[in-house]
């Protein structure tokens, strides 16, 4: 099935392209999202078709876990395993230097695990999502234990951020995590100095974790469209 949405199109060509840089017996962290839906829906045709063998997936979510089995990729835990030898996963914002802030799915705490242990970290995602400096678009998801959420809430608003408590969609409430945490996206005016920010969020007791991804990235593979027709870049 080929989409024809533009970003769509993007989507699917760059989850394609990272899941060929998958090889036989490979470890592969399996990112969250529609990119990486992709990535997953691509790696389970490769291995159906015999072209691929023996690799075993981490998931990053209940989502990736729930596609991986529609898709028929086998999955293990990192109880089972020494190492990943390959993460694919998307970003919502990617900036020159491949900082990233992630968490539009709320997905963010797992995905830093698999992500940072990668021997690879393989990024995917549309041209849509390349910024000159991260926040400049998207907010900084924080993930915060519930009962944490007011002092939280407060000593952001300190730092200058201005937090806003992530509401389900056809749920009735805050988003819940994978973890059973909430999600706090916060707006900063600037984000000058991602490393520390990084730092100083996940300092604040009660936050669990946050979306912003330093010095992580190996490779960004960029879905564009020219003249109609989607390619793939390497950043
Ligand atoms: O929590 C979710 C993740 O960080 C996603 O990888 C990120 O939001 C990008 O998602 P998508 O590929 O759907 O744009």
């Amino acid at each position: 099935m080929t989409a024809t949405d533009p970003v769509k199109l993007m989507k699917q060509e760059v989850g394609k392209a990272a899941a060929l840089l998958v090889k036989s017996g490979s470890i592969v962290g399996l990112g969250t999202g529609s990119t990486t839906a992709y990535t997953i829906q691509y790696l389970g045709d490769r291995l159906k078709s015999g072209e691929l063998k023996d690799i075993v997936g981490i998931p990053t979510s209940f989502q990736s876990e729930v596609l991986a089995k529609e898709y028929g990729v086998p999955l293990t835990t990192l109880d089972a395993v020494d190492h990943i030898d390959i993460a694919i996963d998307g970003a919502d914002e990617v900036d020159p230097q491949k900082n990233l802030i992630k968490g539009g799915g709320a997905a963010h705490t797992r995905e830093k695990v698999v992500d940072y242990l990668a021997s690879q970290f393989v990024v995917v995602v549309d041209s849509g999502k390349l910024v000159d400096r991260l926040g400049s678009v998207f907010a900084v998801p924080v993930e915060v234990i519930p009962m944490a959420i007011t002092p939280v809430t407060n000593a952001i608003k300190q730092l200058g951020g201005k937090p806003e408590l992530r509401m389900g969609v056809k749920k009735a409430g805050p988003v819940i995590t994978d973890q059973g945490n909430f999600v706090l996206d916060v707006r900063f005016d600037s984000i000058d100095d991602p490393v520390n920010l990084e730092k100083i969020l996940n300092n604040i007791p009660g936050v669990l974790e946050n979306g912003i991804f330093v010095n992580c990235a190996d490779v960004v593979l960029v879905g564009e469209v020219v003249d109609g027709q989607p390619v793939v870049r390497q950043l």
